[in-house]
């Protein structure tokens, strides 16, 4: 049997490298930048006030409190925005805003709460040091700094610094768009009526969900029964929109199998077994005329999930332009004893949690571990992995542990 490692790297060797896209900021969220972003002016840009109060020459207040207030007049009202230069000199004050630029020749802001208020003739009750309430030019991004680098995911404080510093688009690597298609005659889609034999299908929605997750642009094509002549009609359909296809169900050794049936011999694809469980029966390669790259998941539902998370992650982050690494893993303590087959790596569903007082990790193995018990998946958030030479682990045991991805 395969190795997972070799699997792995397979399916990689399969996806291209991204190739880069200037889109609109608004549309970069989600994306990878693909250039290095330095800001072409300081930020803040210039010495402006941080409180709503007024601009003065500290030295003027050193002897003001509230017995012996100062009082100044106040020569002008700066609001943010406001263009006009202002300058005040040493015993007058000027009005002043957030985010107002500071009048030439005041050196502090006080906060309007310490003074009277007035709009003529201002009174100051106590002193006030140099700089204070000021935020200098500069203070958060010198011009010229580098503020993101190439491989930075854009989330929601990268689109604030891309806008701050005046871009309104940008270099990324675009989403990858993921095609996903469950096939097997038997499936019913959720909400309509179940025949005799027949099941609702959950797989399509399961991996669109779970590449979705990893930042990819999912079409769920839903799902095609077992006619040769039909899957492959679909698929040829689905090539031009997909940068991967990922296909569930078929594979196996089953008189039905129909996507082993009809990928065999096309492209490069071939169909293999991995000594993993579960998820033993494997499918990669290249279709059609782009060479578009296709995984083809095994039906038992929780094979599809386990499959997804360990083989076909890491391809999508090389699609995504990230390095293609697989899950964070973890060294834990097991809570309960552990059994796996031989020869193949398991990749037990389970419970990862830190517990006692010096928040040791524990994980805990569910109990329902078979292919077809999808209702573990709403409780585990790790997946224990068994070697391939070990068939019980005790309680007790360290073992290694994949950290499942969480969505937001
Ligand atoms: N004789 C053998 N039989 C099987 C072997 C084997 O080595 N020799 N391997 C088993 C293993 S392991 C797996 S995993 C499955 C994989 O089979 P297929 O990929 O061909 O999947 P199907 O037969 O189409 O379905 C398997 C199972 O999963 C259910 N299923 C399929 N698609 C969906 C879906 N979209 N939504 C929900 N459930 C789905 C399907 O009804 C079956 O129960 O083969 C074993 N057999
Ligand atoms: O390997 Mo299958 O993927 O165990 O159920």
């Amino acid at each position: 049997m395969k190795s997972v490692e070799q699997h792995i790297a397979d399916i990689l060797a399969v996806v291209a490298d991204p190739r880069p896209v200037e889109v609109d900021l608004l549309r970069a969220h989600g994306t990878v930048l693909a250039e290095t972003v330095s800001s072409p002016v300081s930020l803040p840009n210039f010495d402006n006030s941080s409180m709503d109060g007024y601009a003065v020459v500290a030295a003027d207040l050193e002897t003001a409190s509230t017995d012996a207030p100062v009082v100044l007049p106040v020569i002008a009202d700066i609001a943010a925005g406001d263009a006009s230069p202002v300058a005040i000199r040493p015993g007058l004050c000027a009005r002043i805003m957030t985010g107002a630029p500071l009048p030439m020749g005041a050196d502090a802001v006080v906060p309007v709460e310490w003074t009277d208020g007035d709009v003529v003739r201002a009174a100051f009750g106590r002193p006030v040091r140099v700089g204070d309430s000021i935020r200098r030019a500069g203070g958060d991004v010198e011009a010229g700094t580098v503020v993101l680098r190439p491989g930075a995911r854009i989330g929601s404080g990268e689109m604030g610094v891309l806008a701050a510093v005046g871009r309104r688009t940008v270099s990324v690597f675009p989403r990858p768009r993921v095609v996903v298609l469950s096939t097997g005659e038997e499936l019913v889609e959720p909400g309509r009526p179940l025949g005799p034999g027949q099941i609702w299908e959950s797989n399509s929605f399961m991996v669109a969900a779970a590449a979705r997750d990893a930042g990819c642009d999912v079409h769920r094509h839903g799902f095609v029964g077992d006619d040769p002549a039909t899957v492959l009609d679909v698929l040829e359909g689905l090539l031009v929109r997909a940068d991967l296809i990922i296909t569930t169900g078929g594979v196996s050794m089953g008189a039905h199998d129909v996507v082993k049936e009809v990928l065999t011999g096309q492209g490069t694809v071939e169909f293999t077994q991995v000594a993993m469980q579960p998820g033993k029966p494997q499918g990669f390669g290249v279709i059609g005329p782009d060479r578009t790259p296709i995984v083809t998941l095994p039906g038992n539902p929780v094979s599809a999930f386990v499959s997804f998370q360990v083989l076909v992650l890491p391809a999508l982050r090389r699609l995504r332009g990230l390095p293609p690494t697989s899950l964070e893993g973890v060294r834990a303590r097991l809570a309960a004893p552990a059994t796996s087959p031989g020869g193949r790596r398991s990749f037990l569903r389970g419970v990862l949690e830190t517990t006692g007082p010096d928040r040791e990790a524990t994980v805990t193995p569910l109990t329902r571990q078979q292919s077809h018990q999808l209702s573990a998946l709403t409780t585990t958030n790790a997946l224990i992995v068994v070697p391939e030479d070990v068939t019980e682990l005790p309680a007790g045991a360290t073992v290694e542990v994949l950290v499942l991805p969480r969505p937001a």
